[in-house]
């Protein structure tokens, strides 16, 4: 897996607006996240974090703006296209099916990768078993990495939550992306858990090649993976800097206190 290049952006968003009626949830955002970078992407409630990745993955329009990925436009491209071109996410909510094993959870993650038609087991059932085989071992390759591997053939709905949230994380992997937008990994997590879920993260972003995006409000897990936080705040970028800058920044401070800036 080749690394990506850290002098070239992955993502870019540029004067990005998204409007809801009369909620301007995202104004005139930009920023960029640059090859192999885990960048946080942090605010208050109500911020716009999770707008922003409904944006990329093309779940929302945006009102005015462009995305680029890799350096190409997806402002418009169709949602299913999204992760056939790179980009993977998981949910606020747990997108797991309980009553699948792990193994099957994955597999989901990677359905459309597949080469074969609808019709392929007919006219080429031999073909069709060795792709399957081959989606099976990357999964099993994957769920081993993120330390998973015995647990491919348990019922989701058997194991514990903080268990499934790595589990989102390894079936975003499963599609193979070159961009992964995390949204509230760590919530409901035990600080513990926390804890092993960054030192996870921090591994699979080396051995899959990753570049991250991350929406967490824990504040610890953020300042100890992130090289780079953009801060959101009531739709529009507050401040983007180190975690040492972001930190400090009074502004920042204000808007999480509820004060003004
Ligand atoms: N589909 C929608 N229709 C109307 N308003 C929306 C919609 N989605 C988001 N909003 C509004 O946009 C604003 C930003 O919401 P968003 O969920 O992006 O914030 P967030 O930063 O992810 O917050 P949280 O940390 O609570 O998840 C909020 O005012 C929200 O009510």
């Amino acid at each position: 897996m080749r690394s990506p290049d850290p002098s070239q952006p992955v993502l870019e968003i540029v004067d990005v607006g998204v409007a809801f009626g009369g909620v301007r949830a995202l104004d005139q955002v930009s920023c960029a996240v640059a090859g192999g970078e885990l960048c946080g992407l942090v605010g208050p409630n109500g911020a716009g974090k999770t707008t922003l990745f409904n944006c990329i993955t093309r779940l929302y329009n945006v009102s005015q703006g462009e995305i680029r990925f890799l350096g190409r436009d997806i402002t418009r491209v169709r949602r299913r296209e999204v992760i056939s071109l790179g980009i993977a996410r998981t949910f606020q909510n747990l997108g797991i099916y309980g009553q699948m094993s792990v193994l099957d959870n994955m597999l989901l993650g990677m359905h459309h990768t597949r080469t074969g038609g609808y019709f392929t087991p007919l006219y080429n059932p031999a073909g069709a078993r060795a792709e399957e085989r081959r989606a099976a071992d990357w999964c099993r390759e994957i769920l081993a990495e993120l330390e998973l591997g015995e647990l491919a053939g348990h019922k989701a709905s058997d194991l514990p939550y903080g268990t499934l949230k790595r589990l989102e994380v390894a079936r975003a992997l499963a599609a193979r992306p070159r961009l992964l937008l995390l949204d509230e990994p760590a919530a409901g997590l035990t600080q513990r858990e926390v804890m092993a879920f960054g030192d996870m993260l921090q591994r699979a972003k080396e051995r899959f090649a990753l570049t991250v995006l991350l929406v967490e409000h824990n504040m610890r897990l953020v300042m100890r993976l992130c090289s780079r936080i953009v801060v959101l705040h009531l739709g529009s970028k507050l401040a983007e800097g180190t975690p040492a800058q972001i930190q400090s920044d009074p502004r920042v401070i204000a808007a999480y206190l509820g004060g003004s800036a």
